[in-house]
């Protein structure tokens, strides 16, 4: 039973790496009997093409030179992935055939197909060979003998029978793409990203589940990414909008590829071979994802108008040119979009029947829902003319409009076009994790937010999360009657339940927030990443991670354009980070950070004047909700320490945690054991703040809990400890609960730029979070 079809393009077999890539991509998602279709490696098709023109052209010296060329990327492959007899045998086997192409050259016998059916042969030998040296069981297939076609045509029946006797079922089958026989066994090709289409006639003729096309993109976009920093990948799109921007000038699908699937339940996915945990774009039946918002760009195209035009003929000729083509009715004609270096064969084509409407053309296409469609493109017809291009055609159907204009559409209006028409009215989907003392808070305040938020969006609470339970309703939650929902709906869960709830949210955007103080949690960041989903962080654990895991979260989420948000994580709701970025931004360079950065510590140190014990004060602390869920990891300073790091890591400077000195301000052993262990020896904190809080007294100082971090021509000191502070000392003066950053810079170097405020409590971190999410869906405009 074939599972899978997988698909490798060239750029995934490029280099002996990339070989190594794609081997362990297939151990790790192939399961015996799937197939694995293979383009010709790197650039070889491309060289093949050139032997024939140069052996078309008589060139014998062009052809001896890229044979040897061949025979050296193709050496140099073998090379570098096989060992011993199977690199003996592979090397003898690829000289003997490059000499045979040499004789048949020679003879003036070299038929084109079966020269350029070399390649793929070649990427599926090495693929199969190196897996089994591997010890996986695997075998190489021709396609050659699985796909016949008869003047053209596949034959459909034959070749499901070929496909299920050949096939095998115990090993992985890798076939090669691109190529097939005809009824007198000669190689023929199937056209232009024929390895696609090769990838899901397989699937059509084994019924495989579901086909999965790793290329060099993660998905599908809104709009072509390499142009359009802003454009959204897409988690799902239905098989008529593909089919659309198939046609419409979108690169990494084409017509021909889909048509297989029609009337079929196989999936099909769309993934990074180079980004393999990044999620794929699935491609799915008609109404299993709502529709979404597409512009592509379209340059140099004819408009022919052609008498009638029919489907078959639309098929006939794509295959001629190797192009997906559009065509459509418009005030009762037919027309046909082509590109209009292949005008000349299509008219031949048509023999009389096609005329040339408008030619060199360039413009845009809007794939959208059906019922936006007209708005849009008036709103894009305002926008070319403030960008002074007048189209010459416009054209609307069902679920799409056609600008086609006389100007080029660069990248500046391309982008100008997605953030105006694409980027408005999308859907955000919010993730709340972690309900306690803010996260409450933040639900509370949610609502009044939304209103503020949806002039260009439109917002859903989605999900809710607690340590053993989640709540996860697609089409939202109510803000304001989420605990009774929560009582009725909430169900228990695994980390893999709720990773499968956010694959399946079919939002333009998501947001997770982690209001926990969860660890655990922190460490399911890269998976959320990998689901596309921003991030806003309360929660201090992955910002103070180890390094190696953080830079490689961080590189992931640049890689995927998405944002991560964590200003309450140092200084509650003060705007600390926002500060430390933007005078970085603006060229200053930080040199010296002090303060106190705990709004715990900063109640109890300035609370306690000996009239009442310690532990008292911190249970009143930890009940107005500044204090972490155990306050013993305040009193240890290891909150502060992370803060600290943080802040470090703001200003580009690479520490782990335990290179910040520490304090405590506890005995070291009242960090054993269970908070009502620690409650009852609560005495022992008492006397241990009494006998520090008498000495600073008695060198007429008072007790603070401070840090600080200073960067010195490349040294770094970073502590966070008890200090003994001046009484006239702004440290020595906070109100209670206030935090302090005294920052040091170029720019501040005399006179220091203080924030300084309420650094912990429930509402003004909500609000410190909320003031996170209005950035972040700002710049997701
Ligand atoms: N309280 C403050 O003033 C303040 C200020 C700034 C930042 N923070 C940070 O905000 C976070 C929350 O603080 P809080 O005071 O609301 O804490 P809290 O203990 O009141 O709430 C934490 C919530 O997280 C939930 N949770 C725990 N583990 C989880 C898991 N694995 N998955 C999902 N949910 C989980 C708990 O059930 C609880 O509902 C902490 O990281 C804290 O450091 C708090
Ligand atoms: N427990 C923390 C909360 C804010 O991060 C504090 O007291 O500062």
């Amino acid at each position: 039973m074939v599972n899978c079809i997988h698909k490798f393009g060239g750029s995934s077999l490029s280099s002996s790496e990339r070989y190594q890539s794609v081997a362990k991509i297939i151990i790790t998602h192939t399961q015996p009997g799937d197939c694995v279709v293979v383009s010709a490696a790197g650039k070889t098709t491309d060289t093949l093409v050139l032997l024939w023109q140069s052996y078309q052209k008589q060139d014998t010296q062009a052809v001896a030179d890229i044979l040897l060329q061949l025979n050296n990327h193709q050496s140099d492959l073998i090379e570098q992935l096989l060992e011993a007899d199977l690199k003996r045998s592979a090397l003898k086997t690829l000289s003997i055939e490059l000499s045979y192409i040499a004789e048949l050259a020679q003879a003036e016998q070299l038929k084109e197909a079966a020269l350029l059916a070399h390649g793929e042969l070649w990427s599926a030998r090495l693929l199969s060979t190196y897996l089994q040296q591997l010890n996986i069981e695997a075998c190489a297939q021709d396609a050659r003998t699985l796909f016949t076609l008869n003047d053209g045509e596949l034959m459909h029946a034959q070749n499901a029978q070929q496909c299920g006797q050949l096939i095998l079922p115990n090993k992985i089958n890798v076939v090669t793409g691109f190529i097939a026989a005809d009824i007198k066994g000669e190689t023929v090709t199937l056209g232009r990203n024929g390895s696609d289409y090769s990838a899901t006639l397989l699937a059509n003729y084994c019924n495989a589940k579901q086909v999965c096309i790793w290329t060099d993109t993660q998905g599908v976009y809104s709009t072509d990414p390499r142009k359009v920093k802003k454009a959204i990948k897409y988690g799902k799109i239905c098989r008529g909008q593909a089919n659309l921007l198939a046609r419409l000038g979108n690169p990494v699908l084409h017509a021909k590829t889909l048509s297989p699937l029609k009337n079929t339940d196989i999936k099909l996915a769309v993934r990074s071979s180079f980004d393999v945990q990044a999620s794929p774009t699935d491609i799915v039946k008609e109404g299993s994802a709502k529709k979404k918002r597409f512009i592509t760009t379209l340059q140099n195209v004819d408009l022919l108008m052609v008498e009638g035009l029919s489907e078959g003929e639309v098929a006939s000729v794509s295959q001629l040119i190797q192009h997906s083509l559009h065509h459509f009715n418009h005030n009762g004609d037919v027309y046909l979009v082509v590109p209009a270096a292949q005008t000349y064969l299509v008219i031949n084509y048509f023999a009389g029947r096609a005329n040339i409407s408008e030619s060199n053309l360039n413009g845009c296409a809007i794939v959208a829902p059906e019922q936006d469609v007209n708005t849009l493109s008036l709103q894009a017809l305002d926008l070319l003319k403030l960008h002074s291009i007048k189209p010459r055609f416009v054209h609307q159907d069902t679920g799409y409009a056609l600008l086609l204009t006389d100007q080029f559409i660069d990248s500046d209006i391309q982008s100008d076009l997605h953030d105006k028409l694409i980027n408005k009215g999308q859907e955000i989907a919010i993730i709340v994790a972690g309900l306690g003392n803010v996260g409450d808070v933040f639900i509370k305040q949610l609502s009044a937010q939304f209103e503020r938020l949806s002039d260009d969006f439109s917002i859903k609470l989605v999900g809710l999360i607690r340590s053993k339970k989640m709540l996860f309703n697609a089409s939202g939650i109510n803000t304001q009657q989420w605990k009774t929902q929560w009582q009725h709906e909430a169900n228990s869960y695994q980390s893999a339940d709720l990773l499968n709830a956010i694959n399946e949210l079919d939002y333009e955007h998501k947001i997770v927030i982690d209001i926990t103080a969860s660890e655990q949690f922190s460490l399911l960041y890269p998976d959320f990443v990998d689901r596309n989903c921003h991030l806003i962080s309360a929660n201090k654990y992955a910002g103070t991670a180890p390094t190696t895991w953080y830079k490689a979260l961080r590189s992931n989420i640049t890689e995927r354009n998405l944002h991560w948000r964590y200003n309450t994580s140092v200084g509650a709701g003060l705007p600390i980070n926002f500060a430390l970025a933007d005078l970085q931004n603006s060229g200053d360079k930080i040199t010296r950070i002090e303060g106190v950065f705990s709004g715990t510590l900063s109640w109890l140190c300035s609370k306690y004047d000996g009239t009442r014990p310690f532990s008292e004060l911190l249970l009143e602390a930890q009940k107005m909700g500044f204090t972490e869920p155990d306050p013993r990891e305040d009193l240890s300073g290891r909150d502060m320490q992370r803060k600290l790091l943080i802040l470090a890591r703001e200003l580009g400077v690479e520490l782990e945690l335990d290179d910040i000195s520490l304090s405590a301000l506890m005995p070291d052993e009242l960090a054993l054991g269970s908070w009502d262990d620690f409650l009852n020896k609560k005495a022992q904190l008492d006397a241990f703040i009494e006998e520090h809080a008498v000495t600073a007294k008695s060198k007429n100082l008072v007790l603070r809990y401070t840090g600080l971090l200073e960067i010195t021509q490349g040294e770094v000191i970073a502590k966070v400890g008890i200090a003994y502070v001046p009484n006239g000392d702004a440290l020595a003066n906070l109100t209670p609960g206030d935090n302090i950053f005294v920052i040091n810079s170029k720019w501040y170097s005399d006179n220091a730029l203080v924030i300084q405020g309420p650094g912990a409590g429930r509402e003004v971190t909500a609000a410190g979070v909320h003031s996170d999410l209005y950035w972040l869906v700002q710049n997701l405009k």
